[in-house]
C-alpha cells in the first residue's frame, strides 16, 4: 500500500531556487501522501516517545512540538534514548521515509546519482499551531553535510531562508504550503533559516489536519548505527 502510495512521485508545478542549493518544490505531495503523513504523524506522536516541546539550555520552552525517527534531537544533540522526556528509544526511520527523501532530492536537484546515494536516518518532525514559530537558526547538529529535505502538511508559513554568516538578512521569505517540498544542501547547508509565522484556517482541509501545520525533515545524523 505505502510502496503504491509512494512509486514514481513526480507530481508537483515545479522547483523553484531559492539559494545556490536551496530548492522549493511546490505541491510535491498528492493530497493521499499528506494525508497518510497526518496519520502517520498522529500514531508517532503518541508513540514509545510522546510528542513535546523542548526545552532549551536556557530554560525556555520551544513553541514547536516535536516527536522524532531514528535519532532522538534535543537542544542541541542527538541520542537513541530521549532522557528529556522518558528515557524511551524513539522509532525507526521507516523505509518509505527515506524513499521518499530519496525521491524529492532527485527532484530537486535534477541528479539521480547523488539522490541514490541519500540515506536520512533521522526526521523531526515539527508540529505548529497557530501561534508557535521557530527562530533563526543553523541545522549543525549533523555530523555530515548531506542535504536537509523538509516536507509540510497543513496550514501555510512564512519560512525565512537566509544566509550562512548571519541570523539576519539577507534573506527570502518563501511560503510553504501542505504539499510543498523544500530541500537544502550544498552551499545552502549551513543557511540560517526559520519560521516568524504560521498562517491559520489556510489549509486545503483535504489534506487532512484540522488545524496548524507539520513539518518533517529528513537529515544525516552522521552517527553511528548502535545495535537495537
Ligand atoms: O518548519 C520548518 O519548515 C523548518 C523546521 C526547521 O528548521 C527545523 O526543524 O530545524
Ligand atoms: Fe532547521
Amino acid at each position: 500500500m505505502m510502496e503504491a502510495l509512494f512509486r514514481d512521485q513526480d507530481a508537483g508545478s515545479g522547483r523553484r531556487l531559492v539559494a545556490p542549493g536551496a530548492v522549493h518544490l511546490p505541491g510535491w505531495l498528492s493530497l493521499a501522501q499528506q494525508q497518510f503523513l497526518v496519520r502517520q504523524f498522529e500514531d508517532w506522536s503518541s508513540g514509545p516517545v510522546p510528542i513535546r516541546a523542548a526545552r532549551l539550555p536556557g530554560g525556555r520552552q520551544m513553541s514547536v512540538r516535536m516527536v522524532c525517527l531514528g535519532w532522538h534531537w534535543q537542544p542541541y544533540r542527538y541520542t537513541r534514548e530521549a532522557a528529556d522526556v522518558n528515557a524511551a528509544r524513539v522509532l525507526e526511520l521507516p523505509e518509505w521515509l527515506g524513499d521518499l527523501g530519496r525521491q524529492a532530492l532527485a527532484k530537486a536537484y535534477e541528479d539521480p546519482g547523488a539522490a541514490e546515494a541519500y540515506r536520512p536516518d533521522v526526521a523531526l518532525v515539527n508540529f505548529y499551531d497557530d501561534a508557535a514559530t521557530m527562530g533563526m537558526h543553523q541545522d549543525r547538529d549533523e555530523r555530515s553535510d548531506a542535504p536537509v529535505v523538509s516536507f509540510s502538511v497543513g496550514d501555510t508559513c512564512r519560512f525565512r531562508f537566509g544566509n550562512t554568516e548571519t541570523r539576519t538578512g539577507p534573506y527570502t521569505d518563501v511560503e510553504l504550503v501542505s504539499g510543498d517540498a523544500f530541500v537544502f544542501g550544498g552551499p545552502s547547508r549551513f543557511a540560517y533559516h526559520g519560521v516568524p509565522r504560521i498562517f491559520p484556517g489556510s489549509a486545503d482541509p483535504r489534506c487532512g489536519l484540522r488545524s496548524g501545520r507539520i513539518n518533517l525533515t529528513l537529515r544525516v545524523t552522521g552517527l553511528p548505527r548502535s545495535p537495537s
